[in-house]
This record gives structure tokens, C-alpha cells and sequence, in this order.
């Protein structure tokens, strides 16, 4: 029998590739979720004949029910509906490709359901790491990384016998449109100029995160949680052609890397058939089509997320949730062209270093007080 997935989020970048990699490898889906887009969901439903379908916004919810009335899917809504969807029974592997923090509690409903996650929604480990790889461990449920730079870490260890040899990862960061730039040329940058990523077609929200090189601050705390090292243990490269997609070193300084065209459909397929590998739709990689490859520090002057992302998880408790809370709401209002594209940064900073300081986290509740007072603060701060 072909496994089953249960792919939320899957009008999006990472879930359209997901269900790429379906038709590829002949898989099933037996559950969908998005927020909104009922058109590409009814599209979805009548190609791949889910059995449940979740839709967070309930109002489209009630349109989708009527427009898929000739067929036996149930469709559900809300977070209710979207956890449902998580912990759908006949699923072998849930998908988590939402965008946000929004995906957190769906997450947790697919580990108490026992469910494997392959997970691309970093906010979900960025905001609730300590409950998020508690709860796996406990229910013996495998977090599979989808994001490249975390694929890339977790294929170069499939070979790594002691973690304790282990000395550093390297994760490779693009530098987005603007490496180079100093802050007094990016003070005018619209949102047009900042969604041009150079190498890769994703989401707007995470396009942005890589402008701002807040994602591979996110990155940073995603990776220290999923493969347990501390954030001193990990380093950030600039890498202009995301063809290393990470890195990581021994003890004895020896470094592996795993490289790859940049195409999302090879991490998202090597999480969905892990341990197994399997022919893909992506091409391959001819190194002397580029020649060379480059490597650069970063600039932690111009693209404050990096440090105040690296303040948060040294904080640790809840300064993360509140980097990503302020993050997510700063994001959209330079989406919305209400703040400068320099005030993200300023703003997810002051965030982090105005939080009441909390240390141990113990429950999603807490989480999402700090993700409320995050975004309060970023609101009053900037003054909308
Ligand atoms: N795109 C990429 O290449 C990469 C993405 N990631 C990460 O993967 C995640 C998804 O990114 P990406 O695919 O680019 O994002 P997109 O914006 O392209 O897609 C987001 C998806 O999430 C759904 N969604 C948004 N809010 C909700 C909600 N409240 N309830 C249910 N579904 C919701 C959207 O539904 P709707 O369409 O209805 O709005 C859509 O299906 C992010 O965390 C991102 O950081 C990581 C590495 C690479
Ligand atoms: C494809 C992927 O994993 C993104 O997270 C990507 O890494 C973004 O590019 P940056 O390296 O510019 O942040
Ligand atoms: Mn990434």
C-alpha cells in the first residue's frame, strides 16, 4: 500500500511541491489543509480525492463544502479543523507547510496522534521548540526537516556515528537581494525590490525573511533544536549561489556538505520517502555550469535579525517566540508598506529586549502570550 500524507498548507510554495513530489513517487494524500484559497483546494480535492480537507478560515470553509457537495470529502475549519487534519488517522506523514506560528498547535496534534512530521513551518520550532521536540520524544515521533539548510545538516549525519564527534554546523545563507548593500542604501527598499530572491520562488513571508536574513536567524534556533546543539555550536555562511545547501564539521576539523540544484522538491521528497531515496523531477547538478562558488561573513551591522535572533535563543524560554511573533507582524506591515524595511529589524530587537523575562516554557498557552505581546508591541511601537 502507498503511504498516505496529510499535507497542510498545500496551496502554498512548499505544499504545491509536496503534492509535485506525490504525482512523482505515486503517493496518496488522504488529508489537505490552507487558510483561505478554496479555488486551488477544490482543484486539489478533485485530483487527488482526499478524504478530509481543512480550512482555517471559516467562512471559505462553508463555500467549500457547498462547491465540493458532489464529492465524499468532509471538509472541516478553524484550528479545530486544522488539528483534525494534523492527527488524521489513515495519515503515515504529516506535512507541515503552513506559514506562521499558526502551525504550532496543529503540530503538536499530529505528535500526540503519533504521527511523523515533516516540517518546513520553522516558526513552529522557533516559537515552541522545548514542547514541540518534548512531546516527539515522548510519543516516539520523528520530526523530518524539510527546510534545505536543515535537510542538508540532517542528510550529512545519516553517515555521523557519534554526535559527540560533532563539532559545528555551517548553515549557508543566500544573502538575499540586498548582500552588499549598507543601511543607508536599503533605508528606501520596497517590498517589490525585497521579494526578488536570487535564488529561489517561495512564499512572500519567507522571502522577506531571507532579505532581512531574519530566516536564517529563525534557521539558527530551528536547528538547535532539532539536532539538539547549542546556538554557539552554529555558524552562519554566506553562500550567493545556494548550491551548499549546509554544512557540518567533525572534531578533527573535517567538513561535509550536501549540495543540490536550488530546488525544494529534493528536501520536501527526501523527509517525505527517509530513509529511502528515489529518482526526482529535479535536475542535476553540473558544478561547471557555475564555475565557482562563493563564501562570505555575514554583516551583522546592516541585517540586525541575525543578532537579535542569536540574543533570543541565548535568552532561550520564551525570547523566541517573541523574535518570531514580532517578525511575523513587522513582515506584513512592510508587506503593507506601513513600515520601512530597516524598522523590521529595529522592531523584532526591541521586541526581544523589552520581553518579561521568562525561562522555562511549559505550555502553548504561555507561547501564545508571548506571540500576543510580541505583535502588541510591534503595533504600539511603530505606531499602527
Ligand atoms: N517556500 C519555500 O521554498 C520554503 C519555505 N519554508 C517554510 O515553509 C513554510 C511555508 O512557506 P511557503 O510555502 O513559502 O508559504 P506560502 O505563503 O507559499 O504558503 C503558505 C501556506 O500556508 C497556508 N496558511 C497560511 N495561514 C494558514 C492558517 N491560518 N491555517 C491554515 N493554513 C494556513 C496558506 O493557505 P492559503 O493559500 O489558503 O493562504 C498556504 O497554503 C514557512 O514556514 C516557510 O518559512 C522553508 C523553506 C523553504
Ligand atoms: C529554500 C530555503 O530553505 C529557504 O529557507 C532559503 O534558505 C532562503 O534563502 P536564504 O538563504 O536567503 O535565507
Ligand atoms: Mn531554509
Amino acid at each position: 500500500m502507498k503511504r498516505c500524507l496529510s499535507i497542510l498548507g498545500s496551496t502554498g510554495s512548499i505544499g504545491t511541491q509536496t503534492l509535485d513530489v506525490v504525482r512523482g513517487l505515486n503517493l496518496r494524500v488522504c488529508a489537505l489543509a490552507a487558510n483561505s484559497n478554496i479555488a486551488l483546494l477544490e482543484d486539489q480535492i478533485r485530483e487527488f480525492k482526499p478524504e478530509l480537507v481543512a480550512v482555517f478560515d471559516i467562512d471559505a470553509a462553508k463555500k467549500l463544502k457547498i462547491a465540493v457537495a458532489d464529492t465524499s470529502v468532509r471538509v472541516v475549519g478553524g484550528m479545530e479543523g486544522l488539528c483534525e487534519a494534523a492527527a488524521f488517522s489513515g495519515a503515515d506523514l504529516i506535512v507541515n507547510a503552513v506559514v506562521g506560528m499558526v502551525g504550532l498547535k496543529p503540530t503538536l496534534a499530529a505528535i500526540a496522534a503519533g504521527k511523523d512530521v515533516a516540517l518546513a513551518n520553522k516558526e513552529t520550532l522557533v516559537a515552541g521548540g522545548s514542547l514541540v521536540m518534548k512531546a516527539a520524544k515522548e510519543k516516539f515521533v520523528r520530526i523530518l526537516p524539510v527546510d534545505s539548510e536543515h535537510s542538508a545538516i540532517f542528510q550529512c549525519l545519516q553517515g555521523c556515528p557519534e554526535k559527540k564527534a560533532l563539532k559545528r554546523l555551517l548553515l549557508t545563507a543566500s544573502g538575499g537581494p540586498f548582500f552588499g548593500k549598507t543601511k543607508e542604501e536599503l533605508r528606501d527598499v520596497t517590498p517589490q525590490q525585497a521579494l526578488k530572491h536570487p535564488n529561489w520562488n517561495m512564499g512572500a513571508k519567507v522571502t522577506i525573511d531571507s532579505a532581512t536574513m531574519m530566516n536564517k536567524g529563525l534557521e539558527i534556533i530551528e536547528a538547535s533544536w532539532l539536532f539538539d546543539m547549542p546556538a554557539s555550536k552554529i555558524s552562519v555562511v554566506v553562500h550567493r549561489e545556494s548550491i551548499v545547501h549546509s554544512m557540518i564539521e567533525y572534531e578533527d576539523n573535517s567538513v561535509i556538505a550536501q549540495l543540490g540544484l536550488p530546488d525544494m522538491r529534493i528536501p520536501i521528497q527526501y523527509a517525505v520517502t527517509w530513509p529511502q531515496r528515489f529518482p526526482s523531477p529535479v535536475g542535476q547538478l553540473d558544478l561547471t555550469d557555475y564555475g565557482k562558488l562563493t563564501f562570505y561573513k555575514p554583516d551583522l551591522e546592516t541585517f540586525t535579525c541575525l543578532a537579535a535572533c542569536r540574543k533570543a535563543i541565548e535568552r532561550g524560554g520564551l525570547a523566541p517566540a517573541v523574535a518570531n511573533g514580532a517578525n511575523e507582524v513587522a513582515v506584513k506591515l512592510f508587506l503593507n508598506r506601513r513600515i520601512s524595511f530597516l524598522q523590521i529589524g529595529e522592531l523584532v530587537a526591541q521586541a526581544v529586549e523589552n520581553q518579561p523575562d521568562v525561562r522555562l516554557v511549559s505550555s502553548v498557552d504561555e507561547i501564545e502570550n508571548a506571540d500576543t505581546y510580541a505583535r502588541e508591541y510591534v503595533l504600539k511601537a511603530s505606531g499602527k
